[in-house]
């Protein structure tokens, strides 16, 4: 199977283009052959977008909204499908899977609703017989770029405001997991969407991203991927003075505090630090632990991780899948002797896991350090792996300034049964998303979603949030006096 490029509503052919493989990280089977696409596919894409945006903006808000609710109804129809086809690609259990799916139809039906929200303000103006109101305008041709790790939820977070506020987009998929973009492309085509409002163009980020940026006639770029790779797109879309929206890395922590609910602790430490082989920018791979109760969540963290299944996802049995690819695993064992070398203790995990079921993929060890120094590299770094650092500390100030010592601010959390640290913690934590005694992962698509310092700059993804990415404010004055009035700026 050859994935092409859906481009103003046609599919592209063959002729000519570079494919590369696409392959399924539990076992190394090829899945399909994606396109690697060139500047030109981008350009005629580009092209498209700004013929239909035009037409797209002037269709009533209500009217786009019809689409995002068919277009949730037709995910809900193929949701299995979709889950399956997702657990292959990225190798995500397929409980996962159907829980990420699911979050692309909430994204569907939240943002179909803002379609009858995109409200403005009237204001009173300073003269008589003035007029004064504001308006969320489109802005028109959007580019998209996706991680791997979330292919189809972070793309419904972003081209569904974008679209039911009038955009038109072109969306570059991560060239690990383009089958989630081709499914979403059959959906979009279903759904009846017209032509040019929705394109997917496959490719490297180097080639198909910059040739995004580059173009004129995109105006914003909402990207989605690591710090390294967002820091070159905001260089670039600084240069070509584009609106860029940032979701980065995280080295995210969860603080156990001397009067946590200590099994409580241990369940949102494991499921947020090794759900998603640990893939997940909110995923836990920090455990500050009060010295009271550390050598206890120790002994319970390692309990709990004997019964962690590991294998393909597609098997409901297993509760970890694999990694996405061999870079991951070198970078994740990389990491290990790193912690190794800084001193670090090594509780449970450490090696890939190669031989039987194992056989062909990229599996990794649940692994856990102790005896982690804050500002080590293992306890600073982004591993993006199933690895967790813990550190000790002996009161809530010191829990606070260690989560807030590293560059990403995206997820925090805090275990703890006194309201006073809760709350000064919540205030206090340096993070774009904050946990009470929940582990770090599980946003809801209807709030803001993103992260402070190395993490974001200052956009947001999810909820009305995301609205501010892909719309520009219009302010508007009538005024029906009959006689040319001149504003308070100009009288005095
Ligand atoms: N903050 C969030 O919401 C969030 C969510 C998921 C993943 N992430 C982060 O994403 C990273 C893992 O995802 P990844 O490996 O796909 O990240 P990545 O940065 O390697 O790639 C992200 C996307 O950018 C593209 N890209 C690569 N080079 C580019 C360039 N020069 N110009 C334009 N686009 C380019 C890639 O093809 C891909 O589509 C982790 O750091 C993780 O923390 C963040
Ligand atoms: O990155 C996308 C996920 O939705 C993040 S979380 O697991 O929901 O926090």
């Amino acid at each position: 199977m050859k994935l092409n490029n859906y481009i103003n509503g046609q599919w592209g052919t063959d002729t000519g283009a570079d494919y590369t493989a696409v392959k399924n990280p539990a076992n190394g089977k090829t899945l399909a052959e994606v396109r690697l696409s060139t500047a030109d596919d981008v350009s005629e894409a580009v092209a498209a977008a700004k013929a239909a945006q035009k037409k797209w903006a002037r269709v009533p808000a209500p009217k786009r909204a019809d689409y995002l609710y068919e277009i949730g109804r037709i995910m809900i129809e193929k949701k299995e499908h979709l889950s399956q086809v997702l657990t292959k690609e990225m190798g995500k259990v397929i409980e996962e899977a159907r829980g990420e799916v699911q979050e692309g139809i909430d994204m569907a039906y939240y943002m179909a609703g803002e379609g009858r929200r995109l409200f403005g303000e009237t204001v009173p103006s300073e003269l008589d017989n003035k007029f004064a109101m504001s308006v969320r305008a489109p802005i028109g041709v959007v580019g998209l770029i996706t991680p791997w790790n979330f292919p189809v939820a972070i793309a419904t977070w972003k081209s569904f405001p974008a679209i039911v506020a009038g955009n038109t987009f072109i969306w570059k998929p991560a060239t690990e997991t383009p089958m989630m973009a081709y499914e979403m492309a059959l959906i979009f085509e279903e759904a009846g969407l017209p032509e040019g409002v929705a394109n997917v163009v496959f490719g490297s980020g180097g080639t198909v991203g910059t040739a995004m940026i580059e173009n004129p006639d995109v105006r914003v770029i909402s990207f989605t991927g690591s710090t390294e790779t967002g820091r070159r797109v905001a260089e670039l879309g600084g240069r070509h003075l584009k609106k860029v929206s940032l979701e980065m890395g995280g080295k995210n922590a969860i603080i156990v505090m001397d009067d946590a609910d200590i099994d409580l602790a241990v369940d949102g430490i494991l499921w947020s630090a090794f759900g998603t082989a640990g893939q997940r920018c909110t995923a836990c791979s920090r455990v500050i632990a009060h010295t009271h109760i550390k050598q206890e969540l120790e002994q319970k963290l390692l309990e709990a991780m004997k019964g962690l299944t590991i294998g393909d996802g597609a098997d409901e049995s297993n509760k970890i899948g694999p990694v996405i690819n061999a870079k991951a695993l070198e970078k994740i064992s990389y990491y290990v002797n790193v912690g190794k070398e800084e001193g670090a203790k090594l509780l449970a995990g450490g090696n890939t896991l190669t031989e039987g079921h194992y056989t062909g993929g990229h599996y990794f060890e649940p692994t856990l350090f102790t005896n982690v120094a804050a500002d080590s590299r293992l306890a600073q770094e982004e591993i993006f792996g199933p690895v967790i650092s813990l550190i000790e500390i002996s009161s809530l100030e010191e829990a606070i300034e260690v989560n807030n010592s590293v560059v990403y601010g995206l997820s925090s959390s805090i275990f703890s049964r006194d309201v006073n640290k809760i709350f000064q913690a919540q205030r206090d934590l340096d993070t774009g998303i904050v946990y009470v005694n929940a582990g770090t992962t599980g946003a809801e698509i209807h709030l803001p979603f993103g992260g402070t310092k190395g993490t974001g700059n200052g956009h947001r993804d999810s909820g009305v949030a995301a609205l501010d990415v892909f719309t520009e404010w219009k302010s508007i004055y009538v005024d029906f006096s009959g006689k040319l009035q001149r504003a308070q700026i100009d009288n005095n």
